[in-house]
């Protein structure tokens, strides 16, 4: 009878020591009232008229009473309540006040959702068209997810930017005064010593995907603390509706170290740790329990780390990649992405893949993606015959700080960084943007740098229009108020002769009669497939060669037809398919390299692509009906 509890608001006295010793019973008593021990002592209760006002009895743990509207607080539980009610981990740390939660829906109530925060939805590139549409598909989602998951799958292009990129980027900034009821898990640096259990909390045994986030660079938006677990949710609607993960199988997590966010941290409405974001050896700390807590519960899953900051993204793949199922999806995701586009647009360009090592690569922001992709294309140029130094050579990095040369200071520079740094004599630490485009004249321009102002000027987009034909220019940063630059701007400074893509998705351009396509650069082409292909093929770790491989694959599935008229990747409206495609190239890899564990994969394998694909589908999740009681043969539904 573990799962009764009895608890009271008051915590202590003889509530507590009876629930102790009556298992089976669950009550939740207001303050003050003292019924229960005087009833138990006389054996006949005296009349007390409207007793059942004043007591509750729950019979309930977890998640079921978070869903039970009678006797859910949400997050005004207090701390005994959330432990003896199996709550810790499925809501977010701070506790508020019912005031608090008032506040939070008089707002929804007076102005409605769309109102909430008007400066940040028109400054986000978000309509309130957006916003509305995200609010009809987050309520769906919260009733009934086969309706929802149908829907997403079925109207891919018109809603993965309502829950992804730029949408999800507005839920982030505004996540607590839109948040209704907790999806996923939380944990914070208050729950070191007690993850472990806490994992027990989440209802499902089985866990394929959990995507976890700190909070602390969600998209170009900064550190966001808690807020940050919209990114996480939106990933693994990806997953489900991309892939064909089992909704009941994936688990998106917030980490809650703090933030550095203070207009958040104040905000009386914001739900997370009211402190400085931890750093040092006590965060690895707290991220380690975590990964121990559950990969211990779940060892099969695949673990996807997601808008962690520049000072931790790197150490923590390195920490836990020989050891678990995991990836960074904004180092490797990305680079994979940015690999598969620049081999997608010079199928346009009507070059073969080797013309890759040939390229002159301007890679604008030197963080976790913008390095994540540096390392990939140059270990796609080694592929196609150069020296790592030939590769090296062929990068020109621009940070904040401008060039970066070796004469940099080794300590403000990341160890990733340094190979790339550039060694010669007429490349001058610091230059500017614009005077390295004119001076190098690169053929391939990326940016990932997740800042506001349009770092692509008309001035460089120019540059770039004229020495290069057909310029390659991709503007990757998220959401679309980060991008820098945006479709228009890239075709009317280069005569519409560029070959463009960017993070967030954007309108094709028309322009003298002619459509000008924008493709979309977003790891939403890795993710989903990597993982799903990881999975099944219980591969045990993710390699570089297994995203070499994903990324090979994605330009294979452009036709023809779409390469002439300038789309870099194949059309997400056969998202599905991708995903598929990019599983089995994992699965192939992994099967070379030896890490193909599940015997099943392998059979397939043997049988040829035609086998193993129809194998992945067999196992993709469709989300439609079915039936949930057991029918007597013949009785139709
Ligand atoms: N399209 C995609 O699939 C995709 C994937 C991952 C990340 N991103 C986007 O890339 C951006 C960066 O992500 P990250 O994880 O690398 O962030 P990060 O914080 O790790 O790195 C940001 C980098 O940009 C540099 N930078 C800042 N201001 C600059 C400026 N004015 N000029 C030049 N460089 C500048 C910083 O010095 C740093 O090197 C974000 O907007 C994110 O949304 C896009
Ligand atoms: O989330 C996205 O849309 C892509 C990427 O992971 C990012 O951080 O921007
Ligand atoms: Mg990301």
């Amino acid at each position: 009878m573990a799962s009764r509890i009895l608890a009271s608001t008051t915590e202590s006295g003889p509530f507590l020591s009876l629930a102790r010793s009556v298992p089976g019973l669950a009550f939740l008593s207001y303050p003050g009232c003292s019924t229960f021990a005087s009833v138990a002592s006389s054996g006949l209760s005296p009349y007390k008229p409207h007793e059942f006002e004043s007591t509750n009895i729950v019979r309930k743990k977890g998640q079921d009473v978070l869903h039970d509207p009678l006797v859910n607080k949400g997050t005004a539980f207090g701390i005994a309540e959330r432990e003896r009610l199996a709550l810790r981990g499925l809501l977010p740390a701070r506790i508020l006040s019912m005031e608090a939660q008032v506040n939070r829906i008089m707002e929804d109530y007076q102005y409605g959702r769309d109102y909430i925060d008007p400066v940040n939805v028109k400054d986000e590139g978000v309509t309130k068209e957006h916003v509305r549409k995200w609010n009809v598909l987050q309520q769906l989602q919260d009733r009934n997810e086969t309706l929802f998951y149908n829907m997403l799958l079925n109207n891919f292009v018109d809603m993965a930017p309502i829950v992804y990129t730029p949408t999800v980027g507005w839920a982030c900034l505004n996540y607590h005064k839109v948040y209704r009821r907790p999806r996923g898990m939380y944990f914070s640096s208050e729950d070191i010593g007690e993850m472990n259990a806490m994992v027990w909390h989440w209802p499902e045994n089985e866990v394929d995907a959990i995507v976890v986030t700190d909070g602390s660079r969600i998209l170009g938006l900064g550190d966001l603390g808690v807020n940050g677990l919209g990114i996480p949710i939106g990933k693994l609607d990806l997953y489900v509706a991309a892939a064909g993960f089992h909704p009941t199988r994936v688990l998106p997590v917030v980490i809650d170290v703090g933030t550095d966010n203070e207009a958040l941290r104040s905000d009386p409405l914001y739900m997370g740790l009211n402190q400085p974001r931890m750093t040092g050896a006590r965060y690895y700390e707290v991220i380690d329990e975590f990964v121990r807590a559950v990969m211990g519960r779940w060892p099969r899953s695949v673990l996807q780390f997601e808008d962690f900051n520049m000072a931790n993204a790197h150490p923590l793949l390195h920490r836990y990649r020989d050891h678990h199922m995991v990836f960074n999806d904004d180092i490797q995701g990305t680079a994979a992405t940015a690999l598969a586009g620049l081999y997608g647009a010079l199928a346009v360009q009507g070059k073969p893949v080797t013309a890759l090592k040939e390229q002159r690569i301007c890679v604008v922001g030197a963080g976790s993606a913008g390095m994540g992709v540096v390392q990939m294309i140059a270990q796609g140029m080694r592929k196609h015959g150069l020296s790592e130094e030939e590769a090296q050579a062929r990068f020109w990095i621009n940070d904040k700080d401008g060039l970066i040369t070796s004469k940099r200071d080794p300590a403000a520079t990341m160890d990733v960084v340094k190979p790339f740094a550039r060694k010669v004599e007429e490349d001058v630490e610091g230059e500017r943007l614009l005077d390295v485009v004119k001076r190098v004249k690169p053929t391939v321009l990326i940016g990932l740098a997740g800042v506001r102002g349009r770092l692509f000027t008309s001035d460089i987009l120019k540059a770039m229009g004229e020495t290069n034909e057909q310029p390659i220019i991709f503007a990757m940063s998220n959401p679309t108020s980060r991008a820098e630059c945006t479709a228009e701007e890239a075709q009317k400074h280069t005569d519409g002769r560029a070959i463009f893509a960017s993070g967030s998705p954007m309108a094709d351009v028309e322009m003298n009669g002619r459509t000008l396509i924008c493709s979309q650069a977003n790891n939403l082409y890795m993710f989903p497939g990597v993982a799903l292909g990881a999975r099944l093929g219980a591969t045990h770790h993710i390699s570089d060669n297994m995203l070499m491989a994903a990324a090979e694959a994605i330009p294979t599935l452009v036709p023809k037809s779409d390469l002439d008229r300038g789309c870099v990747y194949p059309s997400l409206h056969r998202i599905r398919h991708i995903s598929c495609r990019v599983a089995m190239a994992v699965i192939t890899m992994a099967y070379e390299e030896g890490h193909l564990h599940n015997p099943r994969a392998v059979a397939a394998l043997k049988q040829g692509d035609d086998a193993l694909e129809d194998w992945v589908v067999d196992h993709q999740y469709v989300p439609e009906y079915r039936t949930l009681i057991e029918l007597p043969q013949g009785v139709m539904e």
